[in-house]
Order: structure tokens, then C-alpha cells, then sequence
């Protein structure tokens, strides 16, 4: 055997390593919610493409259902408009809808869409919109008990998937981002207005919740869940639903709407819920090549699903 012959075996190792995982994983749809706090950087961005783009030629299908909350304020912020959250939600005037479209489809989602594409035909970029993928009414926040109204935010009533399934099956990357049309016929007619804002964990939970997805991964700016946030940086590497649902009321900011789609994702048929620190480099590759994962798992309650971790 040759000495090149023998410097390439960890990298055939390496490889090796994933064959379990790539062939459980072979065929199965993979929601993965790229969020806006982990879109740090350009090297990032490029290496989040890079992941997926390896999923889907190892015979995945992922979507990718991306954020914006940053990018959206900073797009505010300049022109003199104010973000203002209530319990994790933007609280979204018809003005400020008009701006979450243009930053969510036409900024963040074209970028996306543009740094897969680098690999070949794969990208096709959509809102909730198009297809009638997702359709809304009007959501209240709940503070503390209290129903308060917040705008166009929109919870979602229905998926229609069939559109993300073509594209999937012609082995193209449906690219999302969480904008819904309104159920309200009338409402729908009234332009740009006519749409809801939706947290982007929550259109992502329920998109892999209508796919039938066997995981979806969430990837955003801490390790996972902490404990005790923001005491310590303690990481819950595996908790199940029902556990997940004592915690919720305690939980704070960005995290609620993260961990409820989480829930609601494993209670609807996904197999897990990973939520991953997208601040590390390849973090979608290092959850599959790590056997314990590397940030928070949720799994159902009665984990009888083979192989779900
Ligand atoms: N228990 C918790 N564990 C981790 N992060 C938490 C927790 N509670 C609240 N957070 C906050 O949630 C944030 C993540 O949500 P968010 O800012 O909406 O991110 P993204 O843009 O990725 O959706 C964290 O940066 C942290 O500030
Ligand atoms: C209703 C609501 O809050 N919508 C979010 C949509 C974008 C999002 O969720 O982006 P991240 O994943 O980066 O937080 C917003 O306007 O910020």
C-alpha cells in the first residue's frame, strides 16, 4: 500500500463514521431554520451552504427556513422606525410588514438562495405566499394572560406543502422565508397588508411538522437551551416533550418561540427537534458526526421511533 494511500484513511474514517447516520437519514426530509442572530458572518454563511448543499447530495432533503429578526431592525432602525418585541414577537405595524417582506424575501433569502446556488441548480427561494404554502389569521400575544394586540403577526391555520414536495422531488433546496398570506379573503386583497409577519421557529416547526420531516434543526446564537439562562451556561443535551412543555413558562425572549416549535414539531410527527449553536463553523455537520449532538435534542414522549437519535 502506498504512503498517500495511508494519510487519507482518517478521512475515509471520518466518512465512515457518518454511514450510520446517512443511511437513516437517507430520503428524509430535514427542516433546518437558519435563524438571523447566527448569520454573523460571510465565512458562516458560506459554510452553513456548504453543510446543506452536503446533505442533499448525500441524499437528504433539506429546507431551509431562514430568520431575519436582526437584519429586519437594523432595516427599521434606518428608516427611523422603532422594533419593539412582546413576548418574542415583533410587534409589526402595516408599515413595518411592508419592511419584513423586503428584508426576508428580498434580502436575506436572495443571499441564501445565491451562496447554495454556488453549488449548482439546487436553490428555489419562496415565502409563505407563494402556493398558498402557509396561510394566517391574526395572532394576540399572551402577556401575562392578558391578550394584546401586536399587528400583523400571523399565526399560521394551514400548510399546503405540496409545492416544497416538487421541488424536493426535482432535487432542489426550498429556500423559506416565514411570511404567510392571510386566510381573510378581503384582507388578502389589501396588498401588502394583506400578509402576516410570522416568527421564523414557528413557520419552520410547522412546515416540518406538514412535511412529515424526521428532524428539524434550529440553528441560532447560544449552545442550546441553558438550564438556568441567563445564570449559567449550562446545556440540556436531551429533554422530552413533556418535559420541554413544563419548562415553557419560564422561559424567556427569543427562546419561547424556539422551544414551542420544538414541541410542537415532535408532538406532530417529527421524529426530533435540535436546537444548535449556528455560530460554530459546520454546526450541521458536527450534530450528525457527534454521537450525543451538540446542542439541545427534543425527542416525543414515548421515543419508540427507531434510530430517531
Ligand atoms: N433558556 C435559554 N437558553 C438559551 N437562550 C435563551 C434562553 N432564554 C432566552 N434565551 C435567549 O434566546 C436567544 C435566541 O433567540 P433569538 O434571539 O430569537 O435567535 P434567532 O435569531 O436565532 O431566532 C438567545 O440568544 C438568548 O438571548
Ligand atoms: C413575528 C416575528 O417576530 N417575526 C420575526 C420574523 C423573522 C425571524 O423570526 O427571525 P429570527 O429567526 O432571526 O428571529 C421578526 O419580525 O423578527
Amino acid at each position: 500500500m502506498s504512503a498517500r494511500k495511508h494519510t487519507a484513511l482518517p478521512k475515509a474514517r471520518t466518512l465512515i463514521e457518518a454511514l450510520p447516520w446517512l443511511t437513516r437519514h437517507h430520503g428524509k426530509t430535514v427542516v433546518i431554520k437558519f435563524g438571523g442572530n447566527a448569520m454573523v458572518d460571510e465565512e458562516l454563511k458560506r459554510a452553513f451552504a456548504q453543510d446543506v448543499v452536503f446533505l442533499r447530495h448525500a441524499g437528504l432533503r433539506p429546507v431551509v427556513v431562514h430568520g431575519g429578526g436582526p437584519q429586519i431592525s437594523a432595516q427599521l432602525d434606518l428608516l427611523g422606525l422603532e422594533s419593539e418585541f412582546k413576548g418574542g414577537l415583533r410587534v409589526t405595524t402595516p408599515e413595518a410588514m411592508n419592511v419584513v417582506r423586503m428584508v426576508l424575501a428580498g434580502q436575506v433569502q436572495r443571499e441564501l438562495v445565491g451562496l447554495l446556488n454556488e453549488h449548482g441548480p439546487l436553490a428555489v427561494g419562496m415565502t409563505g405566499e407563494d402556493a398558498h404554502l402557509m396561510t394566517a389569521t391574526k395572532h394576540f400575544a399572551d402577556i401575562d394572560g392578558e391578550r394584546v394586540d401586536i399587528g400583523r403577526v400571523g399565526e399560521i391555520t394551514a400548510i399546503d406543502p405540496g409545492a416544497v414536495q416538487a421541488m424536493l422531488d426535482d432535487g432542489r433546496i426550498p429556500v423559506i422565508s416565514s411570511i404567510a398570506r392571510s386566510s381573510d379573503a378581503e384582507d388578502a386583497a389589501s396588498g401588502a397588508s394583506g400578509v402576516f409577519n410570522v416568527n421564523a421557529d414557528t413557520a419552520a416547526a410547522a412546515l416540518a411538522a406538514a412535511l412529515g420531516a424526521e428532524t428539524l434543526m434550529v440553528l441560532t446564537d447560544v449552545e442550546g437551551l441553558y438550564e438556568d439562562w441567563p445564570n449559567s451556561d449550562e446545556v440540556i443535551s436531551r429533554l422530552t416533550a413533556t418535559e420541554l412543555e413544563k419548562l415553557l413558562p419560564d422561559l424567556a425572549s427569543g427562546m419561547v418561540p424556539k422551544m414551542r416549535g420544538c414541541l410542537h414539531a415532535v408532538r406532530n410527527g417529527v421524529h426530533t427537534a435540535r436546537v444548535i449553536d449556528g455560530r460554530v463553523q459546520h454546526s450541521i455537520l458536527l450534530e450528525i458526526f457527534t454521537d450525543e449532538g451538540i446542542g439541545t435534542m427534543v425527542v416525543p414522549d414515548a421515543n419508540t421511533i427507531e434510530g430517531a437519535a
